[in-house]
């Protein structure tokens, strides 16, 4: 089987002939071809499908292939997807630029099949060892679930489509009750163990659309996306049952393990300034305090 399988290659050139020769010539690699003929329809859908690469045609009446080329390099989520340069001439005052712009790479028309399979692939391969390791370093290890630096950056995204679109966000800080005294008492390895468990309920009881991060130590936080505070209590009361629920032990002692919730939900915020990514996080921590004052194994809101 190739190894490009689920990939998928936008091709942006004004030529029809252009689309149908690259389409026969990658038909061999089980790409997903994406077709754009202009340069504004050619950004519409690398926005839309976030393809893995594109092949680009420098020269487009209206916008060019580098004006474009620049215009996606410009926005974050774009700006990641490589870019191979179509052209039937080339300068190397046009190279340098096209890869100052951040192209990774050009092909010549008219193209060479075996010439253009071998640059396509390779770009592909590099664009799947950068998710990939782009991917590992926002897990946490221990537990699986996203980690904070993740957490913080896809908040950030939700606010700009709350904004944007105007669906609410909710946020739940969850903190696992009295665990020192677990450690303490059996150990940093049952410990770990906890929160494995608690780990899994979490991403159990929580919806798929839910973003379940492990925020620090016994700390954990999720976004609760087009979500009212409502919603994201329900769904917090279910997961404190869920722990509650849980059977563990040690040895044959068993360990009863809690955990107190605080929920903001982007709805109920009034802050004339707008709800940011802060004030709704500051919202779900002055809660989960409340619900640690309150005696623990608690949702607050
Ligand atoms: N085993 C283990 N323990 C951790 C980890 N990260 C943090 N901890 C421990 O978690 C404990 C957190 O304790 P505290 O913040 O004092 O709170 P608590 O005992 O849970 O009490 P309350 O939160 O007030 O209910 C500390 O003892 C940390 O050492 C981890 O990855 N593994």
């Amino acid at each position: 089987m190739s190894d490009l399988v689920h990939q998928s290659v936008l091709i942006v050139d004004d030529s029809l002939d252009i689309h149908q020769l690259v389409g026969a010539r990658l038909r061999s690699e089980r790409v997903n071809l994406l077709h754009a003929y202009d340069a504004a329809e050619g950004f519409q859908l690398a926005r839309a499908e976030q393809p893995d690469l594109i092949l680009l045609d420098l020269d487009m009446p209206n916008t060019d292939g580098m004006t474009l080329c620049r215009q996606l390099k410009a926005e974050y989520d774009l700006s990641l997807i490589p870019v191979i340069f179509l052209t039937g001439t080339i300068d190397v005052q046009t190279k340098v630029q096209a890869f100052e712009l951040g192209a990774v790479d050009y092909v010549t028309k008219p193209f060479d099949a075996i010439e253009l399979k071998a640059r396509v692939r390779s770009a592909l391969r590099t664009k799947r060892y950068h998710d990939l390791l782009t991917t590992k370093a926002q897990i946490d290890a221990m537990t699986g679930l996203w980690n904070r630096g993740y957490f913080n950056d896809r908040l950030t995204v939700e606010m700009s489509v709350l904004e944007r679109k105007g669906r609410p966000v909710a946020v739940a800080m969850v903190d696992i009750d009295h665990f020192k005294p677990i450690n303490d008492t059996y150990g940093h390895p049952f410990g770990d163990t906890v929160i494995q468990r608690i780990a899994v309920v979490l991403s159990s009881v929580s919806r798929d659309s839910d973003v379940v991060c492990r925020y620090g130590g016994e700390e954990f936080a999720i976004i609760l996306r087009d979500t009212p505070s409502a919603g994201a209590m329900t769904v917090a009361k279910r997961i404190r049952e869920a722990v509650e629920a849980l059977i563990l032990t040690f040895g044959r002692t068993p360990v009863p393990v809690t955990v107190s919730i605080g929920v903001a939900g982007s709805d109920e915020i009034e802050d004339s300034a707008g709800v940011t990514s802060e004030t709704l996080l500051e919202a779900a921590d002055r809660a989960l305090y409340r619900a640690k004052g309150a005696g623990r194994n608690r949702v607050e809101g």
